[in-house]
């Protein structure tokens, strides 16, 4: 089976770095979003991405960001990837990847058989897709809310460029989830936490072996 390759989001110390890194993740996520218990500052972030190995691939997520506010990040932080997970359009996606020249990654919410029409759209001009969970209506954040959609809506699917599977993994149910679509990406933020913005080490590890085990998660 080829591997699997995870993305842990919001991480906020070295040492979630570190135990992102040793456990064999292929991407970090860092957010750059006021009322997340996971936002960063620019410094912090900066702090955070020059600690980070080679190799781990760095992502700035960001909503509804205006270029003023994108300037600034990708000025100070040496990042590998940006995530838009507001409500970007196509044309806003392709011009922050022309202005940038970094892979931008489209996170779209999905809650029913309608909502993946934009899908083709977006892989027109996007690098990559994180398909995740649609917010509950009146929810203060885009994602992160540990919410799964129906994973049957993207079983099996494919997409004109490489997806990765988010909302509400866990190290419980992510082998599960692998099995079910054939997800080869796998993307997980307060699943491995302890409280919101509080990363749980042990978790993290079980989640990595989980996702490319397909297999349940030992917790040590
Ligand atoms: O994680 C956040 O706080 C966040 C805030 C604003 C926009 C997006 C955010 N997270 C995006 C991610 O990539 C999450 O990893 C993804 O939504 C899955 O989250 P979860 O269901 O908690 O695993």
């Amino acid at each position: 089976m080829p591997d699997i390759r995870v993305k842990i989001c919001g991480l906020r110390t070295r040492q979630d770095v570190d135990t992102v890194a040793a456990a064999g993740a292929a991407y970090a996520g860092f957010v750059f979003f006021a009322k997340s218990p996971r936002n960063l500052t620019i410094p912090e972030a900066r702090e955070l991405t020059l600690w980070a190995p080679d190799g781990l691939c760095k992502v700035a997520l960001v909503v509804d960001a205006d270029d003023a506010t994108l300037d600034a990040i990708v000025e100070a932080v040496p990042l590998d990837m940006l995530q838009l997970h507001g409500r970007e359009t196509p044309d806003r996606v392709a011009e922050v990847r022309a202005r940038y020249g970094l892979p931008v990654m489209k996170a779209l919410g999905v809650a029913d058989e309608g909502d993946l029409a934009p899908l083709l759209d977006y892989s027109l001009v996007a690098d990559q897709l994180l398909i995740d969970a649609k917010p509950p209506k009146g929810a203060a954040l885009p994602g992160g809310n540990g919410i799964t959609f129906d994973w049957r809506l993207v079983a099996q699917r494919r997409w004109l460029r490489p997806w990765m599977l988010a909302g509400g993994l866990n190290p419980e149910n992510v082998a599960e989830a692998v099995r079910l679509t054939n997800a080869r990406q796998v993307d997980v933020s307060s699943g491995v936490e302890s409280a919101p913005g509080l990363k749980d080490h042990a978790r993290i590890a079980a989640f990595v072996r989980a996702a490319r085990a397909d297999g349940p998660p030992i917790l040590r």
